[in-house]
């Protein structure tokens, strides 16, 4: 595809968009229509929504656009499954300048259709608007199949904290990234495009999860919400938090402690749950921690047993932002 944007037109584009779209059974009514009709078999719908914004989410000279679609989407379908649903179905509306390639918003559309694909949802619809800086907004859907939503606020003294997916390899990626390097690829591909594990989420709550949430600014920052959200102190046990030696290596070579992007790094979209003590977990689980009656009167995540006095994770309005 040669030209711009501006030369597709805002038809043109939404034509070559839609163009490359695959479908799954739920969708009853796709792209093309005043909206779209997605089959709801559970009868309650989980909805979620999340931007991603050029240089402050992503930049053109690090990621690809397929990148950008990939995580894009990841970053939605993952909180679709933290509330133990399964995706069904995601809308993209899109910001771009009329001098952008138009590749660039058909290569992203690629990687949002195969990224929904990994987790079983289709895109079925969206907008297209014409603004200076590219904004990627992705709504997604999902279905709980009959299971009761896993919400942020069941965690109960007791409880065991566990977590399943990578945790600090998107930071140390950050980290790599900004000091200019593009090595080690491992931790590099992590930032570009993050793997949430989808199916943990349902499983979780078919495993009985008393609450979960998906690991977007840090696992600190994100248990803290569930840790509000309950009334209990979660403490964090850091001999049980593995740091990769490759991540060890990274950090000392930047003069970082690796244990720092496990603990307050995010968008890896690992999943973290609590369950109540006698539960089975399958071994892709690792208990971290435990969930205690709180200690204060504001309900705080300590990391062996003391307060976590620095920044939990990622805020858009924080002093690293
Ligand atoms: N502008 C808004 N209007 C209404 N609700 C909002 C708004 N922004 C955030 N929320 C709600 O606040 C809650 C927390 O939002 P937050 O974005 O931190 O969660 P998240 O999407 O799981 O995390 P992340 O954005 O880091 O991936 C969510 O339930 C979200 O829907
Ligand atoms: C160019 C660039 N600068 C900084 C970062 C780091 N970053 C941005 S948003 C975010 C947390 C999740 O965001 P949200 O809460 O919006 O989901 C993090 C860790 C990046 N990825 N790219
Ligand atoms: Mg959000
Ligand atoms: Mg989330
Ligand atoms: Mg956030």
């Amino acid at each position: 595809m040669k030209g711009t944007v501006g030369e597709l037109g805002e038809f043109g584009l939404i034509r070559e968009l839609t163009s490359r779209l695959t479908s799954t059974p739920a969708v009853k009514i796709g792209p093309g229509d005043d909206a779209a009709v997605v089959a709801a078999p559970d009868r309650r719908v989980v909805a979620t929504t999340d931007i991603l914004l050029e240089n402050r989410h992503f930049r053109r000279d690090w990621s690809t656009a397929y990148d950008v679609g990939r995580k894009s989407a990841a970053q939605n379908l993952a909180d679709v499954a933290a509330m133990g649903a399964v995706p069904t179905a995601v809308l993209v509306a899109l910001v771009v300048p009329a001098d952008l390639p138009a590749t660039w918003p058909l290569e992203l559309m690629d990687g949002i259709r195969d990224e929904c694909q990994v987790a079983g949802a289709a895109v079925v619809g969206g907008d297209v608007v014409r603004g200076d800086t590219i904004t990627v907004a992705i709504t997604a859907l999902g279905d709980l199949r009959s299971r009761a939503a896993v919400t942020r606020s069941g965690a109960r003294p007791g409880n065991l904290v566990a977590v399943t997916g990578w945790l600090g390899w998107s930071a140390a990626g950050f980290a790599v990234l900004s000091r200019g390097f593009r090595s080690p690829r491992a931790f590099v591909e992590a930032h570009r495009r993050p793997e949430p594990p989808y199916h943990a989420g349902p499983a979780a709550a078919e495993l009985g999860a008393t609450a979960m949430t998906d690991v977007s600014d840090g696992l600190v920052a994100d248990l803290g919400h569930i840790a509000a959200a309950s009334g209990a102190d979660i403490d964090l046990r850091s001999a049980d938090i593995d740091v990769p030696a490759q991540m060890s290596d990274i950090g000392q070579a930047v003069g970082v402690d690796p244990l720092h992007w496990v603990l307050t790094g995010g968008e890896d979209h690992a999943i973290v749950a609590t369950f109540p003590r006698d539960v089975k977990l399958p071994a892709r689980w690792r208990i971290i921690g435990e969930v205690r009656t709180p200690a204060g009167r504001i309900p705080q995540v300590t990391v062996d047993g003391a307060p976590w006095d620095k920044a939990g994770g990622w805020d858009h309005f924080g002093d690293d932002a």
